[in-house]
């Protein structure tokens, strides 16, 4: 099984199981995050979605270069990136708290998914970038959009983009992407972490999310996700990014 999916005292648990491939994401782990995505929807003593990865070195390495590598045309990437777009805008307008918990290294579409959750934790280990430029591509799930949404000062956030390269844990926290460095396990930093918000009504944090999902859809937020997914898959089909990911898949193992 490619994930894990537990639900636990109200918090829904969704774990990238491929600690190999540095948790890249492939379809079985995109269709079993839409799946837990509708179980968060359907029940009602879901009161947080939480979405990790296995192991201490990675959160998620992105998207599986050794699967997605097939995908030569624009159109052919826009079906895969757009598939999981429209995932991770679900993710991020769910009525219930999202948190990322960053166990490892959490790169390409890794940042992606991450900075689509309300919350990143961070262990003080672990660094985080969209390195999408070094593959001569832009982020393609919807993650530039949310970055620009997400409180960082502009520059910042644009920096981190252009910059395409991971940060530590520390830089991620003072720039304001993550919310808390954490050192011990990553249960503890969410049990800590959720410890106040778990004793008020969830529909009092529903309405909060629903004020800013208001501002979202004002804002075009879907429509801007999806100009995005267009963008990346334009550049997808180009010859640098075919040849960067060859670079990536042939270079020797250690
Ligand atoms: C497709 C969507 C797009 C987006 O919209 O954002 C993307 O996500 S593009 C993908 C962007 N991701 C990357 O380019 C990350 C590539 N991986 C790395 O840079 C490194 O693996 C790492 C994540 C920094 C970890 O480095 P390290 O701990 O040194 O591990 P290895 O490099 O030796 O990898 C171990 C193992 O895992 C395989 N691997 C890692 N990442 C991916 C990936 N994204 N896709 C497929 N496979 C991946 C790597 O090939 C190794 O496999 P083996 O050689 O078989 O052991």
């Amino acid at each position: 099984m490619a994930y894990l999916l537990e639900h636990k005292e109200g918090i829904v648990t969704f774990t990238i199981h491929r600690e190999d491939k540095r948790n890249a994401v492939n379809d079985e782990v995109m269709n079993g995050l839409q799946e837990a995505i509708t179980y968060v929807e359907q029940n009602d003593n879901v009161r947080f979605f939480v979405i990790t990865g296995t192991g201490e070195r990675s959160f998620c390495s992105g998207g599986d270069l050794s699967v997605f590598h097939a995908l030569q045309t624009e159109d052919e990437a826009f079906g895969m990136l757009s598939k999981m777009a429209k995932i991770l805008y679900k993710l991020a307008t769910l009525p219930v708290p999202t948190i990322a918990l960053i166990n490892g290294t959490a790169v390409g579409g890794g940042c992606e998914i991450a900075t689509a959750c309300d919350f990143r934790l961070i262990a003080n280990h672990a660094k985080a970038g969209f390195i999408q430029g070094t593959l001569a591509i832009t982020s393609g799930w919807g993650g530039g959009t949310y970055l620009f949404e997400r409180g960082l000062r502009h520059d910042q956030a644009l920096k981190m983009l252009v910059d395409a390269k991971a940060y530590d844990a520390q830089t991620l926290y003072d720039i304001g992407w993550a919310m808390h460095v954490f050192y011990g396990t990553k249960q503890e930093a969410l049990l800590d972490f959720i410890d106040d918000m778990r004793k008020i009504h969830p529909s009092v944090h529903q309405a909060y999310k629903e004020i800013e999902l208001r501002k979202w859809r004002e804002r075009n937020m879907y429509e801007r996700v999806m100009e995005e997914v267009r963008t990346c898959a334009k550049l997808w089909e180009s010859d640098a990014h075919h040849q960067a990911v060859n670079v990536f898949l042939t270079k020797p193992k250690k």
